[in-house]
């Protein structure tokens, strides 16, 4: 059998510009370690970039759209019509992440990867019908292995759009009515943990939907647990078009050289799904925030990340990734503009 493409080796960091970078930031006018975790970023861009500068003034945004059968189940508070409305509303401009698009001046692809409900083609959407949205996984699986495997790649060819305009950061955001109990139940299979601890209110569930949620999710991952042998068959069987588009997308940004900013729980549990599909695309992500779902919280453990912000968020779309850059921006900017101790005549540590 032939190798599939994700398992391809991803671009090696660039470990002279690591010691590089490491060597900048101890000469830099400031107490050593006292601009925190963005130190780190910044080095971490500079090893992944290969340059001395870490740069972050091309962003791309791809978010991938998708219906999830297990809505059908009544565990959304939202019906699945929405996912087709709020496509609508990116294109329009309405939607949070056409505001912060706008806002950091980037280029928002949106893709249509399968809904369950047919719309009039939207200007400026990419349609493409892979399945009408993905089948119940309460007693099946989501998609078939074409299915996933033709939604993986959606997002490498995303990433190679990316890659021809000069990218230098990939954010991934998606948007499917049901995608939280796709992510919790994929945070059951691939972190080996009960539903009860994973499970969330999504887009804003009773205290009685939640328990249902929670029936729901539980029977379908003791039905799906005896399967589930590696992440591919996980993916194809509780995950969605959307979730495999953006695993699809992380894998190849790394195997590109692009780093990527994760958004909130869905995407993290498909950044899992990549990492586990090749454990090398880790080095190649970085995260944007730690999301209001609990399950949010054991994927970035998992994951070993270390969010940048942390604002109970919960709307997904790519929306907490594009509120981080202007942050990790600052970042690179401090890094590559700040003086040294020499060139200002400050005096160093005594210690
Ligand atoms: O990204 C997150 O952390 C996040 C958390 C909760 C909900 N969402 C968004 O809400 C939708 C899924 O919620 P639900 O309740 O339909 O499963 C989907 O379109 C996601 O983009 C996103
Ligand atoms: C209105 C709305 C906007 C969203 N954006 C991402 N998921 C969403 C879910 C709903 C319901």
């Amino acid at each position: 059998m032939t190798t599939p493409w994700w398992q391809q080796p991803v671009v090696p960091l660039d470990a002279g510009r690591l010691a590089q970078a490491l060597a900048r930031e101890a000469q830099l006018t400031k107490p050593a370690g006292s601009l925190g975790r963005l130190e780190q970023v910044a080095v971490t861009l500079a090893s992944l970039q290969r340059r001395g500068a870490p740069s972050l003034e091309r962003i791309w945004i791809s978010v991938f759209a998708a219906d999830h059968g297990i809505a059908v189940e009544g565990v959304s508070a939202f019906p699945q019509e929405v996912t087709g409305q709020m496509l609508a509303n990116f294109a329009q401009g309405g939607a949070a992440i056409s505001v912060l698009a706008r806002h950091l001046g980037a280029p928002l692809e949106l893709i249509d990867l399968g809904l369950a409900h047919e719309i009039a083609p939207l200007p400026g959407v990419r349609h493409l019908n892979i399945a009408a949205g993905t089948a119940s996984f309460l007693h099946g699986a989501a998609m078939t292995a074409a299915q996933c495997d033709a939604a993986l790649r959606v997002g490498q060819e995303a990433v190679q759009r990316a890659v021809e305009d000069g990218a230098e950061l990939f954010i991934g955001g998606e948007m499917g009515i049901g995608n939280t109990s796709s992510a919790c139940a994929l945070s059951a299979l691939l972190l080996d943990q009960p539903v009860s601890e994973l499970v969330g209110l999504g887009t804003g569930l009773t205290a009685l939907g939640l328990r249902h949620k929670s029936r729901i999710i539980e029977r379908a991952v003791a039905h799906h647990r005896p399967h589930a042998n590696d992440a591919f068959e996980t993916l194809r069987r509780v995950g969605g078009l959307e979730v495999a588009a953006l695993a699809g997308a992380y894998v190849a940004a790394a195997q590109n050289g692009l780093p990527v900013l994760v958004d909130g729980y869905i995407s993290t549990a498909a950044a899992l799904c990549a990492v586990r599909m090749n454990s090398d695309v880790r080095r190649w992500l970085l995260y944007s925030h730690r999301g209001a779902e609990p399950g949010h919280r054991f994927l970035l453990q998992e994951l070993d990340a270390e969010p940048l912000l942390s604002l109970d968020l919960r709307l997904g779309e790519a929306s907490g990734a594009a509120l981080a850059v202007p942050l990790l921006q600052a970042a690179c900017r401090l890094h590559n503009e700040m003086a040294t101790f020499a060139e200002a005549a400050v005096s160093g540590s005594l210690v």
